[in-house]
């Protein structure tokens, strides 16, 4: 087995359940011999990703609510103190109402609009600042992000807002960081069933949608994620940085439907 993550430490922010994005990057970085530590949201959380930090070995499980600023540095504090630097952070975090996530964007109240950026936007450049902190030999860190953000999906709504601003975000953190040899980068993935992928109106349509109509003809999974995390959490990617990678079946490229999907 190559061993491209050998000697390296990373955390892993977002592992909900094994379906989740997350567990599919923890998995593949792993499998390279990647030392882990893992955040959960909450208790109910911690249930389920307990056996899955023990499948990988993780060294922590720590709980972090993204929404709380004390939580986000107790992480940071207890890996500082045990490990004293990190080399990559994995942020898989994203939440909006989902009574927002239907309808008219227009009607998104300020109340979930400030949260969802906190949650799915703001949260990665916290989490940037106190891992640059543990950094001093660089280091590489990584979010995931949706097409949403460029192009209108119909009900992603604010969810959208918050994407283009957490892709806006990874240059700017990329700039900030790039002189301490940190990259900042973000995979762009296509619908993925997970937790946060199929609890939303009309997830069914979309998916067919994405397997009819992606150049590649299919949907992608957490493990195709999990690979490219790789690339970017390695020193295969030592020149890249500031980057939106798709992983999307090629989707993002297409304008229209080719017309031999639209005669089914
Ligand atoms: N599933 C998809 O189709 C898809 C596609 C592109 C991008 N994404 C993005 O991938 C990331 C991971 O989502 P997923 O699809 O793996 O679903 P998921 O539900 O498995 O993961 C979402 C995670 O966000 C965490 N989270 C939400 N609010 C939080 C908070 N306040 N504090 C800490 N953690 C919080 C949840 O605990 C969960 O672990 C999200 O940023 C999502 O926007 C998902
Ligand atoms: C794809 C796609 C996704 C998956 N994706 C890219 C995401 O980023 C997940 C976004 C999301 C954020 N918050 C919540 C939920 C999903 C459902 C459960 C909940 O309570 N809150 O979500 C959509 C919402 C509408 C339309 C398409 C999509």
């Amino acid at each position: 087995m190559t061993s491209l993550m050998a000697g390296k430490r990373g955390l892993i922010m977002g592992v909900a359940n094994d379906h989740s994005i997350a567990w599919g990057i923890a998995k593949a970085v792993a499998a390279q011999g990647a030392e882990l530590a893992f955040t959960y949201q909450g208790e109910s959380f911690g249930k389920r990703v307990k056996p899955l930090a023990d499948q990988v070995g993780a060294k922590h499980l720590l709980p972090c609510d993204v929404e709380d600023t004390s939580s986000v540095d107790a992480v940071f504090e207890t890996l500082g103190n045990d490990w004293g630097s990190l080399d990559f952070v994995v942020h898989a975090i994203g939440f909006s109402d989902r009574n927002e996530l239907k309808g008219l964007y227009a009607e998104t109240t300020r109340d979930n609009f400030v949260r969802t950026m906190v949650i799915s936007c703001f949260s990665f450049t916290e989490v940037s600042r106190k891992a640059a902190a543990l950094m001093p030999n660089g280091g590489s860190l990584i979010t995931l992000t949706y097409a949403g953000s460029t192009r209108v999906m119909p009900n992603y709504n604010v969810m959208g807002v918050a994407k283009a601003g957490l892709e806006a975000s990874v240059r700017y953190l990329a700039n900030d960081y790039g002189p301490r040899g940190i990259r900042v980068n973000a995979i762009s993935a296509g619908p993925v069933r997970t937790l946060a992928g199929a609890g939303i109106s009309d997830a069914r349509y979309m998916f067919s949608f994405q397997q009819r109509n992606s150049p590649l003809r299919r949907t992608v999974t957490h493990d195709e994620v999990g690979n490219s995390a790789l690339y970017l959490l390695s020193d295969l990617s030592s020149g890249v940085t500031g980057e939106i990678h798709y992983v999307d079946s090629g989707y993002n490229i297409i304008s229209m439907p080719s017309i031999d999907t639209l005669k089914k």
